[in-house]
């Protein structure tokens, strides 16, 4: 028997409420943390720091370790052996620490490695209603599963690892409703980015989101986990969507998914075993039923409250596009550059001005006219096998243009698997695409995908800051399709109007 609320609770509050283990007045509530997501950028100084402490993991079993963000994705051989110093460092110091700490570790040729947004889902380590953390800003993305999932620096890794909890001010919610059916050509990205160019960059500081809505419902969970990686664009704390039948469906069977038999000896499940279960095949169908009656309850109740609402008419959306250095400056497709007198202060006439130079574009120049260099389909926004599919219904029997050079890089080693499996790779290799080891690759800088000075992208991805995919790179932001179709003609281009070639 369950007993009912006192008074009706938003999804946030539900998970936030179940892991609060002390709150005392005026300081921050200290938090039961249930998974810590690691990978090589943001946890050495962590371990350096609990070496000097002489500290162990409270419990290593919450944690799981992978490399993404440093490895070449050009070759198996160029993954063995990094040439730059600092990733092959940082790479080598994460095998140590997990192997010294007892962390579990994907390491590169590993067929569960990946970007760790990608495989704590793919892996069912990702669960409705836990805490999830990892020293990363797009940890959100794990808010998909109706998990309350944040990004922590590297001070907060450290105190995770040592304790499992975390000390945390509560959020404000606020609850996005995308309602409608979504119009043809139209994709999960562009709802995001049609977000937050709404409110702007900042408009979710000090909140923690929920998305709701039949638009949203509608969504696959890949959809699901590409809003809510970008909550952080818009500022959010964390992005959340409540589970559902499509969730459960995801989960099920998966290696850490409960009532996945044969039972994990590293499970970072978060609900204790049940003593009245045993371990037949009966059993973990009973364990799975039990789970998800629970994740059933993850719902916002009705008449619950929120700080703030915003509700969006799904049908009036089109296919966006960034044509400026920050996720907020978006528009449509068949829009254009945006002009001056369009900014909304001086604060945004000066990031206008600043833009158009950066970007070398005019005001008022169509979006569709823009020619691009190179086109990047992949990251833990895109690098799912739906986006991949996606992309590969587009450029099916099509070229890419003489002069871009354009790659697909699976967000991990289960994708990168699956879409041969279905020969995904031969179409977009046949049309000129290099197809590429997982990783976050030209996503970011710091490993060797990167933009030349000046050349300008149509990228998958979920960030263009002046220099994010290499020094002077100009990037575009947009959904696997339109990055297909801007490989294929040269420039940004409207996927609605496509002509899809079945040959
Ligand atoms: C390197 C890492 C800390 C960073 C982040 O926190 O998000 C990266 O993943 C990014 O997308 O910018
Ligand atoms: S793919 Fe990009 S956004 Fe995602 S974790 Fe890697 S660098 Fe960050």
């Amino acid at each position: 028997m369950t007993t009912q609320p006192l008074k009706p609770r938003t999804l946030f509050e539900k998970v936030w409420d179940n892991h609060v283990v002390v709150s005392p007045t005026g300081e921050p509530t200290i938090l039961y943390i249930d998974l810590q997501l690691v990978h090589e950028v943001t946890s050495p100084q962590a371990f350096d720091g609990l070496r000097l402490a002489g500290r162990k993991l409270r419990n290593p079993a919450r944690h799981i370790a992978t490399v993404d963000h440093n490895v070449p994705t050009s070759s198996i051989e160029a993954r063995l052996h990094i040439v730059d110093q600092i990733a092959s460092a940082q790479v080598n110091a994460l095998r140590k620490n997990c192997a010294e700490f007892g962390i579990e570790f994907f390491d590169v040729q590993d067929s569960r490695q990946g970007i760790v947004h990608m495989i704590g889902p793919e892996l069912g380590a990702t669960k409705p209603g836990m805490t999830i953390v990892c020293g990363d800003s797009h940890t959100s993305t794990h808010g998909a599963f109706g998990a309350l999932a944040f990004g922590i620096g590297t001070s907060e890794v450290e105190h995770v690892m040592a304790t499992q909890t975390l000390p945390q001010s509560k959020p404000k919610t606020f609850r996005i409703n995308v309602e409608g059916e979504l119009p043809y050509g139209v994709t999960a990205k562009d709802i995001i980015l049609d977000i937050i160019g709404r409110i702007g960059t900042a408009g979710a500081t000090g909140y923690a989101v929920e998305y709701a809505g039949s638009a949203i419902r509608a969504l696959s969970m890949e959809g699901r986990m590409t809003i809510c990686n970008m909550s952080i664009e818009a500022g959010a704390r964390a992005g959340m969507i409540a589970p559902d039948e499509k969730t459960f469906a995801y989960l099920k069977g998966r290696r850490f998914a409960p009532g996945t038999a044969p039972i994990n000896l590293v499970s970072p499940d978060a609900r204790p075993a049940n003593p009245d279960l045993g371990t037949t095949t009966d059993d973990y169908e009973a364990q799975w039923n039990l789970a998800v009656e629970q994740w059933r309850a993850l719902v916002t109740d009705e008449g619950a409250t929120f700080d703030r609402e915003l509700t969006i008419d799904a049908t009036k959306l089109a296919p966006s596009v960034t044509w400026g250095t920050s996720p907020g400056m978006v528009t449509t497709i068949d829009g254009k550059v945006p002009v001056l007198t369009d900014a909304k202060d001086d604060a945004d006439r000066k990031g206008f001005e600043r833009a158009y130079e950066y970007m070398d574009l005019k005001p008022g120049m169509p979006m569709e006219e823009v020619a691009v260099d190179a086109v990047f389909i992949g990251s833990c926004t895109n690098g799912r096998i739906e986006d991949l599919r996606a992309a590969a219904t587009v450029v099916k029997g099509h070229k890419v243009a003489t002069t871009v050079r354009a790659m697909v890089v699976p967000g991990s080693q289960a994708v990168k698997a699956q879409a041969e499996e279905e020969g995904l790779d031969l179409v977009f290799k046949s049309a000129g695409f290099e197809w590429r080891e997982p990783g976050c690759s030209m996503c970011l800088g710091m490993n060797p995908d990167i933009l030349q000075p000046g050349e300008r992208c149509a990228s998958t991805s979920n960030r263009n800051f002046e220099g994010r995919q290499g020094r002077g790179g100009r990037t575009h932001l947009l959904s696997p399709e339109m990055a297909a179709a801007a490989a294929v003609t040269g420039h940004l281009t409207d996927v609605r109007n496509w002509k899809f070639n079945e040959a």
